[in-house]
């Protein structure tokens, strides 16, 4: 009897060992290869700081003190911050094969999303589906059906600004949320308040911003606990209940769309493109409801934010280059009528204040969502594991002096001279490689339209009396 009993105890703990061992085996491998491999790493701070509000204002400072390309050990997973448009070029867009995946985010892409949003999804089959129905709806020629809506809208937001300069931000929120909107799903939004699809997505980015906390879980750094039974563990119940919230918010707006094609009343609209080619992409519904939902997520804010910006950089500098903006519409346009998309590429100082703005207060200013290497990788004498977290802080690229000398100055004049900088743009606002952001000729269009009609119809300037602000 107590042999047996010992026996049954042997054979559980081998089994015990076995799944530790099975579990801890890639942490094992990695840091074997990270021992191995020790004289190699980029460099970096032997301490974290940690519970950081402008994690980018610590990057810079490490960019500065560190180089280019800088070494971070974030708990179990390797993590490299690159500080030059040079540094980032090479890898995200020059090794784009090897750098365009995702770190895992446990909580939000895999339990609250069920691996259904791309923009967190890893570089696999998955995401180049996702990717190619986003391409086909916003790519630069289909970008531009999407003018006569930017461009109505864009006539709302002035008379909003007109009637009430005070609420700026709320009518900059809207003018992006209903061009987003209407391309999506093909129905305007009139005051962000009150619209219920605005809300309702706004709910859902709450619910993936109150998980994408780093730290705050358990689980993102011992993945295993994924797998603890939702009886078990509260944290994992009121996650896969969000869940739920999500697939009903993404069908019901779907549904919606489906409804309005039967009876022939659907506009023209990235989920009328959706449903169209959802067969010959293979895609479920839920991955259509759900690529539908991603413009609003990752096109809103960035949108409005960077017009934010804009303003922001008139009441700062608005005397260094407002005159030469509005002395170039006089002579383009003239008093008698708005600017339009087609007086653009006559408006060089224009289309200069637009780069300048996306450059010098950057909305992603941490670059976006971080990249992940998919292979070991060799970067000037430096070694990069497969598995790391790649961050490109625009932060520290754009405010790079050797770039951009005098960094925080709002100098659109950089943008009119040859320079040597990687890319078309002059700038990096919208990413690198193969995650480069899909939405930037919808995006870079709002921006630019509307600084045109903004200095064509306005003096933008600080409220009187107002105190000075650190920006
Ligand atoms: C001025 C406005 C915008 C700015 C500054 C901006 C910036 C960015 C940046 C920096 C990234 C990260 C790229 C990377 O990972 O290397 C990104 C990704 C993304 N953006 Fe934008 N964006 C803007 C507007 C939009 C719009 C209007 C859409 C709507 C379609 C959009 C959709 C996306 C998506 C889906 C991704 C993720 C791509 C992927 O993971 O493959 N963005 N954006």
């Amino acid at each position: 009897m107590a042999v047996a009993l010992l026996n049954v105890i042997s054979v559980v703990l081998a089994l015990i060992t076995a799944a530790y061992i099975g579990l801890k085996f890639p942490q094992l491998q990695q840091q074997w290869r990270l021992y191995s491999h020790r004289s190699q790493l980029p460099p970096g701070p032997k301490t974290l700081r940690t519970g950081l509000q402008k994690p980018w204002l610590w990057f810079l400072e490490l960019n500065q003190e560190y180089g280019d390309v800088v070494y971070l050990q974030m708990g179990p997973t390797p993590t490299i911050i690159l500080g030059s448009a040079k540094a980032a070029w090479d890898l995200l867009e020059k090794r784009g094969a090897i750098y365009s995946s995702r770190p895992r985010f446990i909580m939000g892409g895999e339990l609250l999303s069920n691996g259904m949003r791309g923009l967190m999804a890893p570089y696999g089959a998955f995401w180049r589906r996702w990717r190619k129905t986003l391409h086909s709806g916003f790519m630069q020629r289909q970008s531009e059906t999407y003018r006569p809506i930017q461009s109505l809208e864009s006539k709302v937001l002035m008379k909003e600004l007109l009637d009430e300069p005070e609420g700026y931000r709320r009518h900059l929120e809207r003018y992006a949320a209903s061009v987003v909107v209407t391309v999506t799903y093909g129905r305007r939004v009139e005051d962000v308040r009150t619209d219920d699809v605005v809300r309702r997505n706004a709910e859902a980015m709450e619910r993936l911003t109150s998980v994408n906390i780093p730290g705050k879980f358990a689980v993102e750094r011992y993945p295993a606990l994924k797998y603890v039974p939702a009886f078990m563990a509260p944290w994992k119940q009121g996650v896969l209940k969000q869940r739920q919230e999500d697939i009903k918010l993404y069908t019901q707006l779907m549904d919606e769309v489906k409804q309005k094609l039967g009876k022939g009343t659907l506009p023209d609209c990235f989920a009328k493109h959706l449903l169209e080619e959802q067969a010959s992409n293979g895609m479920t519904d839920l991955e259509v409801a759900y690529a539908a939902g991603t413009p609003f997520g990752a096109g809103v804010e960035t949108s409005a934010g960077s017009l934010a910006s804009f303003l922001l950089a008139c009441v700062k500098f608005g005397p260094q280059f407002i005159p030469k903006a509005q002395e170039e519409l006089d002579r383009v346009v003239g008093p008698n009528r708005l600017p339009t998309f087609d007086d653009l590429p006559r408006l060089e100082y224009i289309r200069a204040i637009a780069s300048e703005t996306l450059r010098w207060r950057p909305v992603a200013v941490l670059g976006g969502t971080p990249h992940a290497s998919t292979k070991d990788d060799m970067y000037e004498g430096m070694f990069i594991p497969k598995g790391s977290t790649v961050i490109a802080p625009l932060w520290s690229i754009h405010l790079n002096d050797d770039d951009f000398p005098e960094p925080h100055s709002f100098r659109p004049e950089r943008f009119l001279i040859e320079r040597n900088y990687p890319g078309t743009f002059g700038h990096s606002a919208f990413g690198w490689g193969r995650r480069v952001c899909p939405g930037m000729h919808l995006g870079s269009a709002s921006v630019s339209i509307n600084i045109a009609r903004i200095l064509w119809g306005f003096d933008v300037k600080p409220v009187k009396g107002a105190p000075e602000v650190d920006m």
